[in-house]
């Protein structure tokens, strides 16, 4: 089993080089990142051929965070941005080599915003095909993320339809997933060819996966046995030191 480090939160007290060394010296197989532009890409680029960790995936900027925004491609009269948003996100992806984009959606609702959604995900797919990247879409769930845009896998599904790219998958975080919708196991057996990438963190509480309602040992069990060869992301909060929190990467290693 491979497992893939959510910079985002794990040593997301730590510059990013350092946390990408930190990922790779607690024996992670990759690395994955949330909004890394305030850091050159070079030195990331640097950090991840010193510790030979691929890095998965990126999202697009959220747009005016302080304003409470949380992404813009589905926000009807902000397409320039949220197209500069993916053009920047495309940019920075090839120079570290990260073959995925999240395209974050945003507050929003209503036909509008999701005609807007689709248009600015074609316009996603189609300059990152050339790129070999793939572009991700995330259901969200309503505690976290009230008002967000996309918050269910049929959702999701269903906005896919109407791109129609074959790189465009979704974004399976098992974590919102079991807060919206439940049945795990069911829905990754029959979503996975839709499937870019797959997290996790414990319900409720977004801790370690070794605890809370979702038995992690049988859902990582699950996805060995489906045959998915990509390294999982732990996109969990560590609520302090990370490397306090890893026994279940060890577990995992050992058994
Ligand atoms: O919140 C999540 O689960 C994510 O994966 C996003 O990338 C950050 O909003
Ligand atoms: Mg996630």
């Amino acid at each position: 089993m491979k497992f893939s480090a959510n910079l985002g939160f794990l040593w997301a007290d730590r510059p990013l080089p350092a946390a990408i060394r930190a990922a790779k010296a607690a024996g992670f197989d990759a690395v994955e990142c949330h909004w890394p532009y305030a850091v050159p890409a070079a030195e990331v680029a640097a950090a991840l051929a010193g510790t030979g960790l691929p890095m998965l995936g990126l999202n697009t900027r959220r747009g005016d965070v302080a304003a409470g925004e949380n992404g813009l491609s589905a926000l009807p009269g902000r397409s320039d941005e949220a197209r500069a948003a993916i053009d920047e996100a495309i940019a920075y992806a090839q120079a570290v080599g990260a073959g995925n984009i999240h395209v974050m959606a945003g507050f929003a609702s209503g036909e509008a915003s999701r005609d807007c959604f689709v248009a600015n995900l074609d316009y996603a797919c189609r300059n990152a095909a050339s790129h070999g990247i793939t572009i991700l879409i995330e259901p969200l769930n309503r505690y976290d993320a009230p008002g967000y845009f996309l918050t269910t896998t049929d959702q999701a599904l269903q906005i896919m339809d109407a791109v129609g790219a074959p790189n465009l998958k979704l974004m399976f975080d098992c974590y919102h997933v079991q807060l919206m919708e439940g049945d795990l196991s069911h829905r990754l057996e029959t979503l996975l060819r839709r499937i870019g990438h797959i997290q996790f963190a414990s319900v409720p509480d977004r801790g370690a996966p070794d605890h809370g309602e979702v038995n992690f040992a049988h859902v990582f069990a699950l996805v060995r046995a489906l045959g998915w060869p990509e390294p999982l992301g732990a996109e969990y909060r560590p609520g302090g030191d990370t490397d306090g929190t890893l026994g279940w990467l060890k577990a995992m290693r050992q058994g």
